[in-house]
């Protein structure tokens, strides 16, 4: 049987749509077991017990790439990342798909190759780069393959991961933008993504504050998010460094480097909100890893 472990991700950071992402400490576990005939899909919704599950589609493209055959499958997975909800749910079931048929015929390929066969099917490498490799990853694709490079991220960060009780489906969130944006729009995304990353990694507040203003994305997406200016403004009064919404939402991520005030936010917001579910996250070094037992 083999073991695949994901971790959760989030993708843009605010600035860096579709090219920033960052691996959390909230992880999918799922087994692979080839059994004699059939799909068996144990511990995820009902809804997903099918042929059309992610995770077996993904199985299925390793597989198929390198041409070997398995007479049945059994999939179990236990799991703490939310679904639809910006945590990288679907790059999670892509990654260990893929992993799971990797390991199960003895791991010929390596990392890389997981990454291109992996954003082909997500679309975009942003939540893929850091399921598979771990930390905070800038990516971007050339001649339709994706390349990456990782940065840290310092390690008193702290990720108040405010999850609605509601879903934003991604192709949904993708819809609301608009085609174009101005050289002046470019000019001012570009330094703030690039001064973001090197932010996370050597923690300065100060231009955290003022890199993580999104003009691309948060602005169209925010009314998917109907308590967004609320959390908003409750994180600024809270003296959050940041807030930005994590992925295509509907989660809402806070940035800080005190505990307390992160213990705060999530008690203020879980009195406004008792039906959501709040997080305190760390990011993690460890991207996706395989184990045969
Ligand atoms: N446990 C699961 N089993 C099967 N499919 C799943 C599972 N979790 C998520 N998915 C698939 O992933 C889709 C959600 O992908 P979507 O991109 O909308 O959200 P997300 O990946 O959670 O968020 P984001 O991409 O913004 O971080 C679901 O509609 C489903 O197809
Ligand atoms: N970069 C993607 C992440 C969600 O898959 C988006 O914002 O649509």
């Amino acid at each position: 049987m083999i073991k695949v472990i994901v971790p959760a991700t989030s993708a843009n950071l605010g600035v860096g749509y579709d090219c920033l992402g960052l691996a959390l400490d909230e992880y999918a576990t799922v087994y692979f077991e080839e059994i004699a005939t059939g799909l068996e899909i144990i511990g995820s919704e009902e809804a997903y017990c099918n042929e059309d599950n992610l995770i077996y589609q993904a199985f299925l493209k390793g597989m198929q790439y390198l041409q070997k055959n398995c007479t049945g499958l059994r999939i179990t997975m236990d799991t703490n990342i939310p679904y639809t909800r910006g945590l990288g749910s679907s790059a999670t079931c892509i990654v260990a798909g893929l992993a799971g048929a990797n390991a199960l015929v003895g791991s010929p390929l390596n990392k890389y190759e997981l990454f291109d066969l992996a954003t082909q099917m997500e679309g975009h490498p942003d939540n893929i780069a850091p399921a598979i490799f771990g930390g905070l990853c800038v990516s971007f694709m050339e001649e339709g393959k994706p390349n990456m490079i990782r940065y840290g991220i310092k390690k008193d960060l702290l990720f108040v991961t405010l999850i609605p009780d509601y879903e934003v489906n991604t192709k949904a969130a993708r819809e609301v933008l608009p085609n174009q944006m101005s050289y002046a729009d470019a000019t001012y995304q570009m330094g703030r993504c690039a001064a973001l990353a090197k932010a996370m990694e050597i923690g300065n507040p100060l231009i955290l504050r003022k890199a993580c203003t999104d003009k691309m994305q948060e602005p169209y997406r925010k009314h998917l998010i109907p308590q967004y200016e609320e959390v908003k403004k409750l994180c600024q009064q809270q003296d959050m460094i940041t807030m930005f919404i994590s992925g295509s939402g509907s989660t809402m991520i806070a940035l800080t480097q005190e505990e307390t005030d992160a213990k705060k936010l999530i008690e203020q917001i879980q009195m406004l909100y008792p039906t959501w579910d709040c997080r305190l996250l760390h990011a993690t070094y460890d991207g996706v890893q395989c184990e045969v037992i």
